[in-house]
């Protein structure tokens, strides 16, 4: 009866109001704040490709656990790709909550936007129209990840960007995600206090400093790997090796002994 005189009047019988959507808003920020971390450390790993496509190679057997499992396993990147996909969809949906549900919404939020002519309004526009584009953009890559995590290297990812058309889709991606993650950042810093200090409004623009320092940086970051793997997926076309894998040093020079070896008895 209460959750009946709640859900039509707003209020309890005893006048309370739902805790529900503040837990919501800190549920909002933690699944945020730990996407926004994961993809630092996302875009470091992705842009090995940068050091040399044996590094890169490194690096995924590493995630891989190559270090305990004989040649590493795919799976392992499979089930964090679909742990990162639930917090994904849960932070999406969370903030569904804030996007205009109307086009009066929208008329409302736009105008009080344009009176206030407020920087921080204005990036709140910019944070809800990239979290849209994600929604699918960002889906479509998960799924290809989370079913293809085997067919991850220098050679399969290049090949996957260049010959399977991931490119564009990468672009769209990479610039919605690096503005939304800082973005968010920012909002988190400013939303909870954490950098306040003496003088909070001097933090403030200190930190949209910061935040405009590491948006570039991500994205030039993330621009150069991807050109990097579109040349390498380029080259693997017109040289016709679309499909071929990458094999290091070390597994080249195992099989040119033992081949020279089982010739040497031969
Ligand atoms: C379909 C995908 C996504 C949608 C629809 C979405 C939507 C939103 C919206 C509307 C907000 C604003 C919340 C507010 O005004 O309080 C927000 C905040 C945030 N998002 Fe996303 N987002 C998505 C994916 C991501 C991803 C991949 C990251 C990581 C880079 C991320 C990081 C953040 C952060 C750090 C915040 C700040 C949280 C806060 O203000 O409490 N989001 N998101
Ligand atoms: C565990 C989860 C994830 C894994 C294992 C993963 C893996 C990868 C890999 C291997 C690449 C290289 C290209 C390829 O092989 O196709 C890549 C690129 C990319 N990923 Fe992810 N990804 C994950 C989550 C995400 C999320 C949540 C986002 C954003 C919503 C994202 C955005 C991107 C972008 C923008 C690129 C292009 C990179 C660049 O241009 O430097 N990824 N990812």
């Amino acid at each position: 009866m209460s959750n009946l005189i709640e859900g039509y009047l707003g209020k309890t019988v005893e006048g309370k109001k739902s805790r529900l959507p503040a837990k919501l808003d800190y549920l909002q920020s933690v699944t945020g704040g730990f996407l926004a971390l994961f993809m630092w450390a996302h875009m470091l790993l992705v842009s090995s490709i940068l050091i040399s496509e044996e590094f890169m190679y490194t690096i995924t057997k590493l995630l891989e656990a190559s270090f305990i499992i004989d040649g590493g396993s795919p799976l392992l990147v499979s089930i964090t790709a679909l742990v990162i996909f639930v917090i994904f969809i849960a932070h999406a949906g969370l903030g569904m909550r804030k996007l205009p549900g109307n086009f009066k919404q929208y008329q409302v939020m736009k105008a009080h936007s344009k009176n206030m002519d407020h920087d921080d309004t204005k990036l709140w526009f910019t944070q809800a129209g990239t979290g849209f584009t994600m929604f699918f953009l960002g889906s479509v890559h998960l799924y290809i990840i989370m079913t293809n995590s085997d067919a991850i290297g220098p050679y399969a990812s290049a090949d996957r960007i260049w010959s399977e058309w991931m490119w564009p889709l990468y672009i769209l991606l990479l610039i919605a995600v690096e503005l939304h993650g800082t973005i968010g950042l920012y909002r988190l810093c400013v939303k909870w206090g954490w950098f306040d200090g003496e003088n909070p409004k001097a933090t403030r623009i200190a930190l949209k400093k910061v935040k405009w320092a590491l948006t570039i940086f991500f994205l030039t970051l993330g621009f150069l790997s991807l050109a990097a793997y579109m040349k390498i997926g380029y080259d693997h076309a017109k040289a016709g090796k679309v499909g071929e894998r990458f094999v290091p040093t070390a597994k080249v020079m195992e099989y040119k002994i033992t081949n020279k070896t089982i010739g040497g008895i031969a």
